[in-house]
């Protein structure tokens, strides 16, 4: 799915309204039916109470229409409205639809001291993606007893003050919703870090926006869902033998991190290659033999740390390096050999870069040039610190990775909450799967092993890439199905990555 900015979808939304042949009101009538509906789902079967806070442009208006539909439906309503020198024109109509129906309206101004009875649910209804300016100081008080009562709120499109597609300062009044109900696609704020407070949670909800026109839209940022990736799965053949699904060599560990090359080869295996082989210190060899049979393992000459790379790491399909594997004088002189050898190389396995390898390829920025074209780099916000420098906001960061990627051709997957894939074209997609339960130990680990088996099983470093971290985060959200988020493990990601691919092959899920 594609992600927007609010000048393409206010052009998408005046382009449907022409093909469908539909007022602006009729469209704000669907938009409020769609809230209605998922906020029904939010409640449940019981009578609730809304206070809906409006403002003055179409953000206020859907919050006035869907205020009427809670009505009908036996809700307890209290509607207030911003008072305002003039309104938008479907924001009068609704005004009039509510007096028509005798439901009394309260005005409301940035000064206004309100009530909150206790139990009921707060929808914000200030400002959409027609926000042009931060929100000035005048908003604070009304803003922060919206966002300091203990009642939930659920923001309509996007949160107030928050812009949908640039850097918002965070020292300006924004509304801090539970979870945000936003129309038609993703908003880039919405997947940013640096907005968590703001955007805990969002649900897309789809209001007919005509498809034809959204195809004519471009954009380099996409919403990774369940139909992206399906279309990227490789068929299993009926005779298929272990060979045919891949060898991936899977380097890292040293004393006291033999762990992270344990997962990461499980993960491996789990995610379908026919063989694995792990290149770790000969300190790890009875461990990882003992923990994990299935795996073959070759060692290093030094017991505590990598420090040369075997002559045959060429002869696999796929190679992930890094996982727990130290940033050692030593380890550092091997990888730099190892660039040497693949330049001379006239073809290369496909190879992944996380961890410790990424620390070592920050700490010398000429080896950059190095890197073969098409590798993945998997840094966590710290790791990419160091590779790529500070940056002021997240757009920033964006912006940043983009360069790198298509400067050195490079993939680099941003991990974190709605990781981000940057691919050499400058394509981002962020990743919809995943929840706060999965930022535990390990977990990197195992996505290196899913992404690295997906290369070796002969997927290209994009697709790879992409379906890596939809299953990863996808086996994270079905192992928290029946596993306290907070106790999830890395272990236990891998323990339903069976279950992720059922879900993902089976289209009725
Ligand atoms: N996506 C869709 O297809 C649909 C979206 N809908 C809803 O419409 C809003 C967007 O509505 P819009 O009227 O364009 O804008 P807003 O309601 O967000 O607010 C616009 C008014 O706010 C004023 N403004 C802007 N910035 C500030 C500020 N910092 N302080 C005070 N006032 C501000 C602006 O006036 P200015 O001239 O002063 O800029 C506008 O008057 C979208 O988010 C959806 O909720 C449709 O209902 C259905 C289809
Ligand atoms: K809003």
């Amino acid at each position: 799915m594609k992600i927007l900015s609010a000048a393409d979808i206010y052009k998408w939304e005046q382009a449907t309204l022409i093909s469908q042949n539909i007022s602006s009101v009729e469209l704000m009538e669907r938009a409020a039916e769609a809230l209605f509906q998922a906020i029904q789902q939010y409640v449940g079967e019981r009578q609730a109470s809304f206070v809906i806070l409006c403002g003055f442009g179409n953000n206020g208006g859907d919050g006035l229409a869907l205020g009427r539909m809670l009505h009908m439906a036996g809700h307890i309503v209290r509607i207030h409205l911003l008072e305002h020198t003039s309104y938008s024109a479907e924001n009068e109509i609704n005004q009039q639809r509510l007096h028509e129906m005798d439901i009394s309206i309260s005005s409301l101004s940035p000064e206004s001291i309100l009530e909150f009875p206790a139990k009921s649910i707060l929808i914000d209804a200030l400002f959409g993606y027609g926000l042009a300016r931060p929100l000035d100081d005048r908003w604070k008080p009304l803003l922060y007893q919206i966002n300091t009562a203990s009642n939930p709120v659920l923001s309509i499109d996007i949160p107030s003050g928050l812009f949908a597609d640039k850097p918002t300062p965070i020292e300006a009044p924004i509304i801090q919703a539970h979870l945000t109900y936003t129309f038609a696609c993703a908003k880039l704020s919405l997947l940013f870090p640096k907005y968590a407070s703001f955007t805990s949670n969002f649900q897309i909800l789809d209001i007919g926006l005509e498809k034809n026109i959204e195809n004519t839209l471009s954009t380099p940022y996409e919403y990774l869902q369940k139909e992206d990736v399906q279309l990227l799965i490789r068929p299993l053949q009926k005779f298929s033998h272990k060979g045919t699904f891949g060898h991936a060599y899977m380097v890292g560990g040293r004393y006291g991190s033999i762990g992270a090359a344990i997962l990461a080869s499980k993960a491996a295996l789990k995610t379908g290659c026919g063989l694995i082989t792990a290149y770790i210190p000969a300190c790890g060899y009875t461990i990882l033999q003992g923990a994990f049979p299935e795996a073959q393992v070759e060692t290093d000459p030094l017991d505590t740390h990598i420090s040369m790379f075997p002559k045959q790491i060429t002869d696999y399909d796929a190679i992930g390096m890094g996982m727990g594997m130290g940033t050692h004088p030593d380890t550092e002189i091997a990888l730099r050999q190892l660039f040497e050898r693949l330049k001379l190389m006239p073809s290369i396995p496909h190879l992944l870069f996380d961890a410790d390898a990424i620390n070592i390829l920050a700490k010398n920025p000429d080896w950059h040039v190095l890197i073969p074209p098409n590798s993945i780099l998997t840094p966590h916000p710290k790791e990419l610190e160091r590779l790529i420098g500070l940056w002021t906001d997240d757009f920033e960061k964006i912006a940043k990775v983009r360069d790198w990627c298509r400067r050195y051709q490079q993939i680099v997957v941003i991990k974190g909450a709605n990781t981000a894939i940057v691919l050499p074209n400058e394509m981002v997609h962020f990743n919809s799967t995943g929840n706060p339960g999965m930022a535990t130990g390990g977990s990197g680990d195992v996505l290196s092993g899913i992404i690295t088996s997906l290369l070796a099983q002969g997927h290209t470093p994009a697709d790879a890439a992409l379906l890596g971290v939809y299953l990863h985060g996808l086996a994270g959200d079905i192992a928290a199905t029946t596993i306290h988020e907070r106790s999830i493990t890395a272990t236990d990601i891998i323990a339903h990555l069976s279950s992720a691919w059922q879900h993902l092959q089976n289209p009725y899920l």
